[in-house]
């Protein structure tokens, strides 16, 4: 398969590192275009996914967009490996690429996990499957998600993933492009119910990186990872998603593996914040994208307007915007009145 990745961070680079293993012709766009050479001339990229070397035949290019819209003419499936930040512009970029009535376009995927910033002071903050249909409502859409650390990919552990679309030929070239040694990947129509795991486990795992960088100890942990499993399932069914979806590898999955892992940025950013240091310090100390940060206020909204209970994404939020310190939001999450469970 032809396959090409627009946004060259750690995920991006560690998927079509495993594409290009796997035989398929991959390309990997970079916007920055002193990145991409380098990419293309060390076989690394340093910036992003040190130590793992790029196979020979992965194509590396960025910058300006002369490679990518030759690329584009002939690919058979387009991963975005950019921030949900960028969604929405690449996604309106891709619908001109293939308007409505056009050639056939290929299936287009994201990696990103999150809602996307309000658009406006009254406007919900999307999930990925939203933005792209106002954006490119003619193009076959998918997200590939559940539990998954870049670099343990890259080195060839062994991960499940699962290919999220209401197109069964999107499930399929997923399945297609990635299915093999090192991943498996599992097909899922729950577009809804996927998305709502990736982005609320990363404000999930930013509760669980305060408790444990206060060292409140593994009962707290187990806690907040069910009673946050419980948050986001209640939130998913409000917007449509299937329960089931949630004892998933996209839902319960993630979870664990976000939460309790400390390869995770949004772990870290809890650690870090517990420690006391402020939040702008600690996403700048990362040198990677934190998407709960951005995405804790819109579950919070969002779930406000669904009159959905989401106590720990509000303590989140809580302590992000300075609001409490990471200890005074646990005193408030456990003394919140008594209830069934
Ligand atoms: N790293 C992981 O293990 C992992 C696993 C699963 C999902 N994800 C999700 O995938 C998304 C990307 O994560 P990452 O780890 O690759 O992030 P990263 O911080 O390592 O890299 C982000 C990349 O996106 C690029 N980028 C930013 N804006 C862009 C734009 N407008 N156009 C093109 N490129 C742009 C940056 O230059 C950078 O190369 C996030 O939503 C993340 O939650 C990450
Ligand atoms: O490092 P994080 O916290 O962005 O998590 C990465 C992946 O989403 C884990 O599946």
């Amino acid at each position: 398969m032809r396959i090409t990745f627009i946004g060259a961070g750690a995920w991006g680079t560690a998927l079509a590192v495993v594409a290009a293993q796997a035989g398929h012709e991959v390309r990997l766009w970079a916007r920055d275009a002193d990145q991409a050479a380098t990419m293309a001339r060390e076989r690394v990229n340093a910036r992003y996914l040190p130590g793992v070397p790029l196979p020979a035949a992965l194509q590396c290019a960025g910058g300006d967009d002369t490679a990518l819209r030759l690329w584009l003419t002939d690919t058979e499936l387009v991963v975005l490996g950019v921030p949900m930040a960028a969604l929405r512009p690449w996604l309106a970029r891709l619908a001109e690429v293939w308007p409505a009535g056009g050639p056939a376009a290929p299936p287009v995927v994201w990696l990103c996990k999150g809602f996307e910033r309000p658009q406006a002071a009254n406007a919900p903050g999307l999930l990925g499957h939203e933005i792209a249909q106002q954006v490119a409502p003619a193009l076959a859409v998918g997200v590939f998600g559940g539990p998954s650390f870049a670099r343990e990919v890259a080195q060839g552990l062994p991960t499940a993933l699962v290919a999220a679309s209401a197109h069964a030929h999107v499930r399929d070239a997923l399945v297609a492009a990635f299915h093999g040694q090192v991943l498996r990947v599992y097909a899922n129509d729950d577009v809804v119910g996927v998305e709502v795991g990736g982005a609320v486990k990363n404000v999930l795992a930013i509760a669980t990186g305060l408790s444990d960088g206060l060292q409140l100890g593994h009962n707290a942990r187990a806690a907040l990872i069910t009673r946050g499993l419980a948050e986001m399932t209640r939130l998913g069914l409000a917007l449509g998603a299937r329960a089931d979806t949630f004892m998933g590898l996209t839902g319960l999955g993630d979870l664990v593996l976000t939460a309790t892992g400390d390869l995770s940025r949004n772990r870290q950013v809890g650690l870090r914040l517990a420690q006391g240091m402020d939040l702008s310090a600690a996403v700048a100390s990362l040198g990677h994208v934190a998407e709960g940060v951005y995405s804790a206020r819109t579950v919070a909204l969002r779930a406000a307007q669904l009159g959905v209970d989401v106590p720990i994404t509000q303590a989140v939020v809580a302590v992000l915007d300075g609001q409490l310190d990471a200890r005074r939001a646990v005193e408030r999450l456990m003394g919140r009145d008594p209830r069934a469970e």
